[in-house]
């Protein structure tokens, strides 16, 4: 079975290293300016309107109708924020001072961990760079597998402890990242164990995931900069966690960018593209995006969730029928990583078998429902 590494490694993305230290620029380099990019609409005065009649949902787990409240959130913004998770706030805060204690190296310290050509972790520029004619203000640090490695390039006397806080992070997201699976499905209709890869225990053993450690310094011209191009995730969900600073908004139709504002102990959690096939198209990966502030440096933390990277994945059995033609062919994580590699934000589309038309479905047309960048 091929592991989510050697996934991400057949499929790599071309992203040539360049080495900025933010730090020392007083001006944004023309190569960071996206102002002439035609949908750069970066600082946009009708969002601050509308966020106050309209925010992504925040849900206590605790809550008895958890379930459906998520299944409404994932429905109408493809987000939504969760509080009372059980992960102890010393875990957050210490996979928040690892990031940050990482980012602050000298950059000829980063640079030995940088990700190579062909691999999937480690230092670099956003794997989406690739995509865009500008460079993103931005830095990242991916983990998938052991970041032992690496971690010894960068820490050469105490990396031991960090690895342990990874490791602690990914075993104690993976729990969560379950739960919010189940809850979800179950907001749909469907139990863990229509779900056969879930495993004989139905807690999803065998799922993979990624962690992505971002960085946004404090940028001297932040309305002309853009810190993560909009995308979204490949994943089932994702899990984030922010620092206090905002800067991360997703897209809701009709509203446009909304601001998720950062929520003491609150996860934010994306439904991604592979969710969005197993919905059947009932709920949006959700399109987001993070702009960059003056003065203060944000970091955030993402654990990408998805299954094991050989399972089919396809619009779930039970949420198909005659009225309900399956809007998607099936793919793996694998076959989808290299999709999303080629096709970006049209990737969705490229796996489309149908396109609802006023209640009618048209066959085969796989064009028509791209997605937008930004
Ligand atoms: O930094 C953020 O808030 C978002 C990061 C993100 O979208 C990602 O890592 O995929
Ligand atoms: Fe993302």
């Amino acid at each position: 079975m091929p592991s989510l590494s050697e996934a991400y490694r057949a499929h790599p993305v071309n992203v040539s290293h360049k080495d900025p230290d933010f730090n020392s620029l007083q001006e944004l380099p023309e190569s960071y300016n996206w102002t002439h990019l035609h949908d750069h609409t970066l600082i946009n005065s009708n969002n601050i309107m509308k966020e106050s009649t309209s925010s992504v949902p925040v849900i206590d787990l605790n809550d008895p109708n958890a379930s459906k409240l998520i299944g409404l959130a994932c429905k109408t913004w493809g987000v939504y924020q969760v509080i009372n998770h059980d992960i102890p706030s010393s875990l957050l805060e210490d996979i928040q001072w690892l990031g940050q204690t990482l980012f602050s190296l000298p950059s000829h310290q980063k640079i030995k961990a940088t990700r190579s050509p062909d691999g999937v972790s480690g230092y670099g520029l956003a794997r989406i760079s690739s995509f865009f004619p500008k460079l993103m203000w931005y830095e990242g640090f991916t983990i998938v597998g052991s970041p032992l490695d690496h971690f010894r390039q960068l820490w050469p006397q105490d990396y031991a402890k960090y690895c342990d806080i990874v490791l602690q992070y990914d075993e104690t997201m993976k729990n969560l990242a379950g739960k919010l699976m189940c809850l979800m499905l179950d907001s749909l209709g469907i139990t863990k164990e229509d779900m056969i890869w879930a495993g004989s225990k139905a807690q999803f053993e065998k799922a993979c995931a990624a962690l992505q450690l971002n960085s946004y310094p404090s940028c001297p011209d932040p309305d002309r900069a853009m810190g993560l191009a909009p995308h979204t995730d490949s994943t089932f969900l994702t899990i984030l966690s922010q620092n206090d600073i905002s800067g991360l908004q997703v897209q809701r139709e009709g509203f446009g960018w909304v601001t998720v504002p950062p929520l003491h102990k609150a996860l934010v959690v994306n439904v991604g593209d592979l969710f969005h096939i197993l919905s059947n198209g009932l709920y949006p990966s959700v399109l987001h995006r993070v702009l960059v502030n003056r003065t203060r440096q944000r970091f955030s933390v993402a654990y990408l969730y998805g299954p094991p990277s050989n399972v089919e994945i396809c619009p779930h059995a039970k949420l198909v029928g005659p009225t309900h033609p399956p809007l998607y062919r099936s793919v793996t994580w694998n076959e989808y990583l290299g999709t999303k590699a080629k096709h970006f934000n049209k990737a969705l589309s490229s796996v489309r078998l149908c396109t609802p038309i006023n209640g009618l479905f048209d066959v085969n047309d796989s064009n028509k429902n791209s997605v937008q960048v930004g």
